[in-house]
């Protein structure tokens, strides 16, 4: 479970319906029993677009403002939230959003210079899409160790995308993620005319990408809520709207939005082209960095199913790192307890455990 879940949901307590459906046992019923549920596509200017009845035939998407009783909570895409007063969708109209929904997980940037507040940015994501560039630009190593800590901690399973195979051979960056727990899709473009699917990125510019690693992509996304992280000029754009055929920034009317060009920085859920319901990409044009200062080591060691039970012989409060004295990870992985790759995991562990101090300046082959 990530640390920050309940962060957010205190005032969710009082109005949120009782789960099991059984009658509440006071008359203090929570408010709005009647308030429809909708999923938060995009937020812009204090408009809130919820999809509503996702998949059904009256499935609609509901442009919402806050209720005041929300106070300044973030509501951010892929949240859940309740909607009530005019739900129909119709042009002109604005429902009332009234809650938002328990977070199964929390994606967060971390404050910057421009932005002193560490702020949501993805709700209930269930995997974190990594999008790195073999080359043009460089992958940062420093980058993808701390997006995977972020992962880890909020409990969303990693996925590292390597584009543009076809400039450079990844394989040199992927040795050092061999002993993690994560997915790997490794795409490139392609002249090919047979197996190639045509692209175009944020700007226009068309690429011809290798279907096969598309389809790869596609499976591990299917059914699943995907945030999708990159540095500019990775390729991120270019891949979102192969899958999505969204025409996000080309001046074109977004599909899910219904508006035109989607100017604000917030992240945008968009849909798989005949995705099962329930598949979605949430864009974030607005995260570069994580904030890392609250990341508990637990968290991430929980995500090392090898490594976790060692946590029980360690001295209290152990941060598992190789200078807590005690630590009983190593004696572990020296008895041989978490396996052949034992010692590659725990060097990998701690190298995550240690990215929040690194600097993200680290360019493979230049250390
Ligand atoms: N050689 C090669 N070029 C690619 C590949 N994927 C994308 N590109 C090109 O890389 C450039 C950047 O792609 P974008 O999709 O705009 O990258 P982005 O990550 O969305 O960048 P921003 O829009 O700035 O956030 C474009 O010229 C693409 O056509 C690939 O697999 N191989
Ligand atoms: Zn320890």
């Amino acid at each position: 479970m990530a640390r920050s879940h309940d962060d957010w949901d205190e005032s969710d307590v009082r109005v949120r319906p009782n789960k099991r459906g059984s009658k509440p046992r006071t008359k203090k019923r929570p408010k709005h029993e009647d308030a429809v549920s909708g999923r938060i596509v995009t937020v812009d200017r204090g408009r809130y677009t919820a999809m509503v009845d996702e998949g059904a035939s009256t499935e609609r998407l509901v442009i919402a403002a806050r209720a005041r009783a929300l106070n300044r909570q973030a509501v951010v895409p892929g949240d859940v939230v309740g909607l009530v007063g005019d739900t129909s969708g119709e042009p002109d109209t604005l429902a009332r959003l009234v809650r938002i929904e328990h977070r199964r997980t929390l994606l967060r940037r971390s404050a910057d210079d421009s932005d002193p507040v560490e702020r949501v940015v993805v709700a209930n994501a269930d995997q974190l899409v990594i999008v790195v560039a073999a080359a043009n630009p460089e992958p940062r190593t420093g980058f993808i160790d701390r997006a995977l800590v972020a992962a880890y901690d909020a409990g969303i399973h990693p996925i590292l995308c390597v584009t543009k195979a076809d400039v450079k051979d990844p394989a040199e960056l992927l040795a050092n993620y061999a002993h993690l727990d994560l997915d790997v899709v490794v795409s490139r473009s392609t002249h090919d005319a047979a197996s190639g699917t045509d692209a175009r990125s944020a700007d226009g510019e068309s690429a011809r990408l290798d279907s096969a690693a598309l389809a790869a992509l596609r499976k591990l996304l299917d059914g699943q809520i995907s945030a999708v992280l990159g540095h500019s000029g990775v390729g991120k754009s270019t891949l979102v709207n192969a899958l999505t055929g969204a025409e996000r920034a080309t001046g074109g009317v977004n599909a899910v939005t219904g508006r035109g060009r989607h100017t604000s920085s917030s992240a945008l859920a968009l849909r798989i082209d005949d995705a099962a319901a329930g598949t979605w990409i949430i864009d974030t044009p607005g995260i570069r960095s994580f904030g890392l200062a609250l990341v508990d080591p637990e968290h991430i060691l929980a995500a090392f199913d090898d490594l976790a039970p060692a946590a029980a012989h360690c001295p209290r409060g152990c941060g598992h790192s190789g200078a807590d004295p005690g630590c009983a990870l190593d004696a572990w992985v020296a008895d041989g307890r978490a396996g052949d790759y034992g010692a590659d995991r725990l060097s990998s562990f701690r190298r995550l455990l240690g990215a929040e101090e690194e600097i993200e300046t680290k360019e493979l082959g230049s250390h």
